[in-house]
C-alpha cells in the first residue's frame, strides 16, 4: 500500500536513478492498453477521455498501444495547455501515429460515443477537490454511457489516500493503478496493480524525493519548525554544540543546551545561535532531572547524549528522563544504553553505530541486506525507531524500513554523529520519526559527499553545517 504523497516521492527517486517520467508513462500507457484488450477483446472499440494532468498522458499513451483497434481520443482541452514535457511527448507521438483525436474546450461539446470500452484518463493522484468543467460533465458522460470503464490508475475524481469522493467520480468496472495500492482503493475488486518500472530500490534507498516530507510554508511562524532541547556536555563540549547547530541547519527554529555549569560557557562560545542553559556541577546526574522535565514541556524534541560521557549518573538521569517523558526524543552516544531498560511513553529515535547497537542487545550483520532485517526485527521489538550508522546507514521503526547510501569515508571525522542526532532532532519536530529518521541521514551524508568532493579529505564535522540547508532543499524553496 502506498500514499499519494509517498508515490510521489518514489517516483522522484526514480527519476534519481535514472528511470525517467517518460519511461514510467510509456509503462503505464502500455499496461492500460493490456488491460483494454483482456477485457474488450481484440475487436473492441475504445474511446479514451484523456485530461491535461499526466494521468491524461497515461491515457493517451495507451492510445497509442491500441492504434490498430477503433480508437478514439478526446483531450479535455487543447494540446498547449497539457501539463507535463512527457504528456506533450506522447501526444505529438499519437498525432505522428495517425490515432483520430478530437479536442473539447466546451463541456456541451462531450460526446463519448458508443465504443466498447471507455478509457477514465481524465484524472488521477493530482486531483485537489470536486472535479471542475469540463472534467466534470466528462465524469458524468463516462458514468452514462453504456461502455465498461477501465479507469488509468484511479478512478477520476476519487480522493485516492481515502477513497472519498467530492462531489462526482468515474464508476469504473475495472482500475488499472500503478506501482502499488492506494489506501483508497484497498478493498474494491476491481483493482489490478500494473508494474511500471519503478524499482525496489527507489523506495527502499532514501533519495532526493524523500525529502518531500519537508516544508516551509509561505506563512510560517516562528516555532512552527520546533524547538530542539540537547541535553549534554560535561566532558565533553563540541559534541552539544555541534549537535544544536546542526538541529538550526536542518530548520530547527531555536536550539537549546541543557549542559552543567562547569562548561556551559564554553558551549556558548562556539556559537551566538545557541541558547545554553547551565545546570549545576560537572556531569548530568539524577539532581538535574526535574528541571530537565520541566523545561522540555515547552521544546518539541529533546536530544540526550550528545557529549554526556558514560558517568553512572549521567546515564541515571537518562533513564529516569524517559522513564517520566512522553515527548519526542533522539537518544544518542553516551545515552543510547538507557534505552532498552527504560519504559517510556516518549516517542524515541535511536541514533547508534553498530558497536552501541549490539551494546544495546541489537543484532550484527555485516551484510547490510541481512543488517536490515534483523534491524527492523529489533526495532520492533524495542518499540522504538532506530538509525543505525554505518556504510550502509540502516533506519527502521518495525515496519518500515530504507537504506541510506549517502555519504562517504571522510565522515568516520569525530563529531559527525552530532550533526546527524542534530538534524534528526530537527527533523522530528517536523516529521514522523522513520521519516525524520531517514532524511537526516540521507542530507548528513549528501553534506558530506559535497566536502570531500570539494575539498578531498580532512573533513572536520563543523564543515558539515553550511551543507546541510542545501542537502535537505537543493533548489526547492
Ligand atoms: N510514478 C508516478 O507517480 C506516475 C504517475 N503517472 C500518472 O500521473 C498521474 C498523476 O499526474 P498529475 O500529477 O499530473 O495529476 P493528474 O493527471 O491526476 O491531474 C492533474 C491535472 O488536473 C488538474 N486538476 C486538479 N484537480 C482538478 C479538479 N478538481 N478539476 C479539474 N482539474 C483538476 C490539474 O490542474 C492538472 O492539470 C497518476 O495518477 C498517474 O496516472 C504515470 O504517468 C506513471 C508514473
Ligand atoms: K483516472
Amino acid at each position: 500500500m502506498i500514499t499519494s504523497d509517498r508515490m510521489a516521492a518514489v517516483d522522484r527517486n526514480a527519476t534519481a536513478l535514472g528511470i525517467s517520467p517518460e519511461w514510467l508513462m510509456e509503462s503505464a500507457g502500455n499496461a492500460v492498453a493490456r488491460a483494454v484488450r483482456e477485457f474488450g477483446g481484440p475487436d473492441a472499440s475504445v474511446t479514451v477521455l484523456a485530461g491535461r494532468g499526466n494521468n491524461g498522458g497515461d491515457g493517451i499513451t495507451a492510445a497509442r498501444f491500441l492504434s490498430d483497434l477503433d480508437v478514439e481520443v478526446l483531450l479535455l482541452g487543447r494540446p498547449s495547455g497539457l501539463a507535463s514535457d512527457e504528456t506533450r511527448a506522447k501526444w505529438d507521438a499519437l498525432q505522428a501515429a495517425g490515432v483520430p483525436t478530437r479536442e473539447v474546450t466546451d463541456s456541451t461539446a462531450i460526446d463519448v460515443g458508443s465504443p466498447d470500452i471507455v478509457v477514465d484518463a481524465i484524472l488521477g493522484t493530482g486531483v485537489t477537490g470536486a472535479p471542475r468543467e469540463p472534467e466534470r460533465t466528462a465524469v458524468q458522460a463516462i458514468n452514462e454511457s453504456d461502455a465498461a470503464v477501465v479507469s488509468v490508475d484511479v478512478p477520476s475524481g476519487m480522493d485516492v489516500d481515502t477513497g472519498e469522493v467530492v462531489d462526482v467520480a468515474v464508476d469504473p468496472n475495472r482500475v488499472v493503478t500503478f506501482h502499488d495500492v492506494k489506501p483508497g482503493l484497498a478493498d474494491r475488486e476491481d483493482v489490478t496493480v500494473a508494474n511500471i518500472g519503478i524499482p525496489v530500490a527507489a523506495e527502499r534507498f532514501v533519495g532526493p524525493g524523500d525529502r518531500q516530507v519537508i516544508e516551509r510554508p509561505s506563512d510560517s511562524h516562528k516555532g512552527d519548525f520546533g524547538r530542539v532541547m540537547v541535553v549534554g556536555g560535561g566532558p565533553f563540549t563540541g559534541a552539544p554544540a555541534l549537535a544544536a547547530q546542526a538541529a538550526l541547519r536542518a530548520g530547527a527554529d531555536l536550539a537549546y543546551v541543557v549542559a552543567p555549569e562547569s562548561v556551559a560557557d564554553q558551549i556558548q562560545g562556539y556559537s551566538e545561535d545557541l541558547i545554553v542553559d547551565a545546570v549545576d556541577g560537572t556531569r548530568i546526574g539524577p539532581d538535574h532531572v526535574d528541571d530537565l522535565l520541566a523545561a522540555a514541556r515547552d521544546r518539541d524534541v529533546v536530544l540526550l547524549g550528545p557529549g554526556l560521557g558514560d558517568a553512572e549518573e549521567s546515564h541515571a538521569a537518562v533513564a529516569e528522563f524517559l522513564e517520566a517523558y512522553d515527548g519526542r526524543a533522539v537518544v544518542d552516544a553516551d545515552a543510547l544504553a538507557a534505552v532498552p531498560d527504560v519504559e517510556t511513553d516518549a516517542t524515541v529515535v535511536c541514533t547508534p553505530h553498530q558497536g552501541e547497537l549490539e551494546e544495546m542487545g541489537g543484532p550484527t550483520a555485516d551484510d547490510w541486506e541481512e543488517r536490515s532485517a534483523l534491524v527492523e526485527e529489533f526495532a520492533a521489538d524495542l518499540g522504538h525507531t532506530l538509525l543505525v550508522k554505518g556504510a550502509h546507514d540502516v533506519i527502521s521503526d518495525g515496519e518500515t524500513t530504507r537504506v541510506n547510501r549517502t555519504g562517504n569515508q571522510g565522515m568516520t571525522a569525530g563529531g559527525t554523529g552530532d550533526v546527524l542526532a542534530g538534524a534528526t532532532a530537527a527533523l522530528l519536530a517536523q516529521v514522523e520519526p522513520v521519516d525524520a529518521a531517514a532524511l537526516a541521514a540521507y542530507a548528513n551524508g549528501l553534506a558530506g559527499d559535497a566536502v570531500v568532493d570539494r575539498d578531498g579529505f580532512g573533513l572536520v564535522a563543523a564543515d558539515l553545517l553550511p551543507e546541510l540547508p542545501r542537502a535537505l532543499w537543493d533548489g526547492r524553496r
